[in-house]
């Protein structure tokens, strides 16, 4: 297993390019589903997640190969990744499969919708907590489907096709908005998703529908319309930049001072964010490029953050926020409220010298002069990044176990940060 060693202290000065967004491009590939036409996906990263989705997506079909980059695509970034799903060859989606990524679970959409059936393994929870369906299945009953859940397995059915309906969740989910939507637009008829999720990945997979022929308005606020057509075509689509890499760079160029512009970045993606690090004392700026991050001199304060949807400040930036507010002054309250076990990597903070509370779904970080480097392990994707984070300001070396959780949601990492000034290097192991 790779390990990734890094000895901290160095600043980190220059440019990062920012990927394409994993959490857009996973359902954007499920939605190749949806036509027995090509769909042509640009600046997809690569990442184990997407390998291991190429993988289920071929288990039901479907062709694919990558198209060779577009210019300005970097060495370090991207690819072009063509989908073709002429023909559905199984609906099921086999547990040895979905077990290994949750995110194809949402392939029970577009399933149901183009063949009236699907079977699809139940994902179960995971490191981050429980990871509940019960919202995405009744979003297929309203659409008209019957589920039944059989030997861990959800078994959706619509042999006469799904109708538009009314959604209302009872709480934003992002996975549920996605399989609502990829449910949506081949039904007969009129949806309105109520309390959608606003998540700009929503939104990515709303344009890029539309542009197959999907008729959907409102994607990226809490009420979308979708009038359903019967057929869907091809379509070409870029994938919109990483919000969570883009974040989690930026805190890392907080953590250990420097100068780095965070290529292709957009801040409208993570605003909240990039206002929380303002707070914490870096200077933000946006230009063409991108995001240009600074901190120069000064330390950093302690900030209070809660997660929250869209636009609030995102679960997914919560743990490498805290590895930034282990050397921050004073004592930060972080809350999390999307997933119960999301603090998994206080205790691999902790060998780092880090000084961290739970209390529930709250956190307490006092700020601590010096951190040291340690073996650590990374338990979930997230989770690991923030170990890197606090490892580049730790004194001396700090080895990463684990880094095929790394591997699964930052493309390049040890490049990125190596080309900014990091003294960091991946130990392979065959
Ligand atoms: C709103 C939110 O921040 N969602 C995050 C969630 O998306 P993901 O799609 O995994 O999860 P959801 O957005 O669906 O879940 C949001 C909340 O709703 C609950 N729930 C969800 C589905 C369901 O059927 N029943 C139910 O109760 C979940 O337990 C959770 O507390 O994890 C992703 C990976 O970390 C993040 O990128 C998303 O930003
Ligand atoms: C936890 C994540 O991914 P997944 O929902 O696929 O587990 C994530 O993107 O932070």
């Amino acid at each position: 297993m790779d390990r990734i060693r890094i000895v901290g202290g160095a600043e980190l000065n220059g440019a990062i390019p920012i990927s394409g967004a994993k959490n857009a491009a996973l359902p954007l590939m499920i939605a190749s589903l949806l036509t027995d036409e090509t769909l042509q996906l640009h600046n997809v990263p690569r990442l184990a997640d997407v390998a291991q989705l190429l993988r289920i997506l071929g288990n039901h079909g479907v062709d694919h190969g990558v198209a060779g980059k577009r210019p300005g695509q970097t060495a370090v970034t991207g690819q072009s990744v063509r989908l073709r799903a002429r023909h559905i060859i199984d609906t099921t989606a086999p547990y040895d499969l979905v077990s290994k990524m949750r995110a194809s679970f949402w392939v029970i959409a577009p399933l149901l919708a183009r063949m009236g059936e699907a079977r699809v393994s139940l994902p179960g929870g995971c490191a981050i907590g429980t990871r509940p369906v019960d919202l995405l299945l009744m979003a297929l009953e309203r659409l008209g489907a019957t589920i039944d859940i059989e030997g861990g397995y959800a078994i959706a059915r619509a042999p006469k096709g799904l109708k538009g309906n009314d959604i209302v969740f009872p709480k934003v989910t992002v996975g549920g908005t996605h399989t609502a939507l990829m449910a949506a637009v081949l039904a007969d008829g009129t949806t309105v998703i109520e309390n959608a999720a606003r998540e700009p990945e929503v939104a990515d997979l709303a344009l890029c529908l539309n542009t197959m022929g999907a008729r959907i308005t409102g994607a990226g606020t809490s009420r979308i319309v979708v009038d359903g057509v019967a057929r869907l075509h091809g379509a070409e689509h870029n994938v919109l930049p990483d919000r969570i890499e883009t974040g989690t760079y930026a805190m890392a160029v907080a953590m250990t001072g420097g100068d780095v512009m965070l290529e292709g970045a957009r801040p409208d993606l993570l605003q909240d964010a990039l206002d929380t690090l303002v707070q914490v004392g870096a200077e933000i700026s946006s230009t063409n490029e991108g995001i240009r991050v600074r901190r120069n001199g000064h330390g950093i304060s302690a900030v209070d953050v809660t997660t929250e949807p869209f636009p609030g400040f995102p679960t997914d930036l919560q743990a490498q926020f805290m590895a930034l507010m282990t050397k921050a002054k004073g004592t930060s309250r972080i809350r999390e409220t999307i997933f119960e076990n999301r603090f998994m990597h206080v205790q691999e903070l902790a060998r780092l010298g880090a000084r961290i509370r739970l209390d529930g779904d709250l956190a307490y970080v006092d700020g601590v002069e010096r951190l040291t480097g340690a073996p650590v392990m990374a338990t979930d994707l997230r989770a690991s990044v923030s170990l890197v984070i606090a490892a580049l300001a730790a004194e001396g070396e700090t080895t990463v176990n684990r880094v095929y959780h790394l591997d699964r949601g930052f493309e390049a990492l040890e490049l990125k940060l190596g080309q900014c000034g990091a003294n960091i290097e991946r130990i392979s192991h065959s």
